[in-house]
């Protein structure tokens, strides 16, 4: 028997794994090291939700993504500002002449991020990516670097002052800390290198995302609804760092993906493409048509999950059990203040 969800909307959490479907969608490229994408989805009284937080999350930090799904099957999305947002392609770390392939998946898309320092590359292996995505792009396309802080503040230096030569609108999450941010800021103006730096890690998986803020160590922020907890969590982020937003993914199905869309319809201000087209990235979606850019732009809404899409990429049941006490952890890490405002 199903229950309904108590007055302040947490789910009981067999209604949680009553509408659990958990899918393995192998990736078309590898990403950050991942080759095969496994995602939980939630469907619940408002519609469907994505549990996928990366394999070797711990609760304390994945229970955030899960208040993310409760919120998107259980409560309700922000007032949309914009039918359609716009959309960035995504580069993963390949070689050169990978990158025409890679950018044609993305339909439209006039700024591209690049992945950049991946272990066991070096400098130039960025230096010959980002060109050959300048090429592709042209000189109006704008180009975004993706370090996943994995430069000191002096690398970050040396490599964003060659990176720049190609006309870079910003550089992600360059070094690993919010103190060396701030510093590689300071570094980058006394070198008169013209790069902005956003801040991801240093906002997703902090205890504290308004620090990066406080001290300056960002000239944007990179939002994610998953990893903040939500729509209206990661909206109160952005209010709180009062710089400007990008919003992007997490390497969602469709389903995940247009919680992202929500997130940057209801943003006041939207004046960057949006990481949100990576389900171009996977082999396979759950939802008919995927949410995938055309014409540069995705439409704001929400999607439903197709039952024979959800068959066609089911898991073997191992990791549907996984999956399953994976939800069962992080549920019992929750109470009613941590989901749906
Ligand atoms: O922002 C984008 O263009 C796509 C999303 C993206 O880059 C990421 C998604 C998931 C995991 C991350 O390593 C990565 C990122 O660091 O931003
Ligand atoms: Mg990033």
């Amino acid at each position: 028997m199903t229950s309904h969800p108590s007055p302040t909307g947490m789910p009981a959490l067999d209604d949680l794994l009553a509408g659990l479907h958990v899918v393995s969608i192998p990736m078309r490229v590898r990403f950050r090291g991942v080759e095969v994408r496994e995602a939980a989805l939630l469907h619940g009284p408002s519609g469907w939700g994505e549990f996928s937080p990366f394999l070797e999350y711990q609760p304390p930090e994945a229970s955030r993504w899960l208040s993310a799904a409760i919120e998107a099957a259980y409560g309700a999305w922000p007032a949309p500002r914009r039918t359609h947002v716009p959309v960035n392609a995504t580069v993963p770390a390949v070689a050169p002449d990978r990158v025409p392939g890679v950018l044609a998946r993305f339909d439209g898309a006039t700024t591209a991020k690049v992945k950049v320092a991946e272990r066991g590359q070096s400098v130039q292996d960025d230096v010959d990516r980002v060109a050959a995505v300048r090429d592709a792009l042209g000189p109006a396309g704008r180009i975004r670097v993706d370090a996943n802080g994995g430069w000191s503040v002096q690398q970050a230096t040396e490599a964003l002052r060659r990176l720049s030569a190609y006309g870079l609108e910003y550089a992600e999450q360059p070094c690993a800390s919010v103190e060396e941010l701030r510093d590689l800021r300071v570094a980058l103006a006394r070198s008169g290198i013209d790069v902005l730096v956003a801040a991801d890690e240093s906002i997703r998986k902090a205890e504290d995302p308004i620090r990066v803020a406080r001290l300056e160590a960002a000239d944007l922020v990179v939002v994610k609804v998953a990893p903040l907890g939500g729509v209206h969590r990661a909206l109160a982020v952005v209010e709180a760092c009062r710089l400007p937003a990008v919003v992007s993914s997490a390497l969602d199905t469709s389903v995940g993906m247009s919680a992202g869309v929500a997130l940057a319809a209801a943003l006041p201000d939207l004046d960057h493409a949006c990481g949100l087209g990576t389900v171009a990235l996977l082999e396979g979606d759950v939802v008919d048509p995927p949410l995938e850019p055309r014409g540069g732009v995705l439409p704001v809404g929400r999607v439903q999950a197709d039952e024979s899409l959800l068959e066609r990429w089911a898991a073997p049941a191992d990791r549907v059990r996984w999956w399953r006490e994976r939800v069962s952890s992080c549920h019992a890490l929750l109470d009613d203040a941590t989901v749906i405002p």
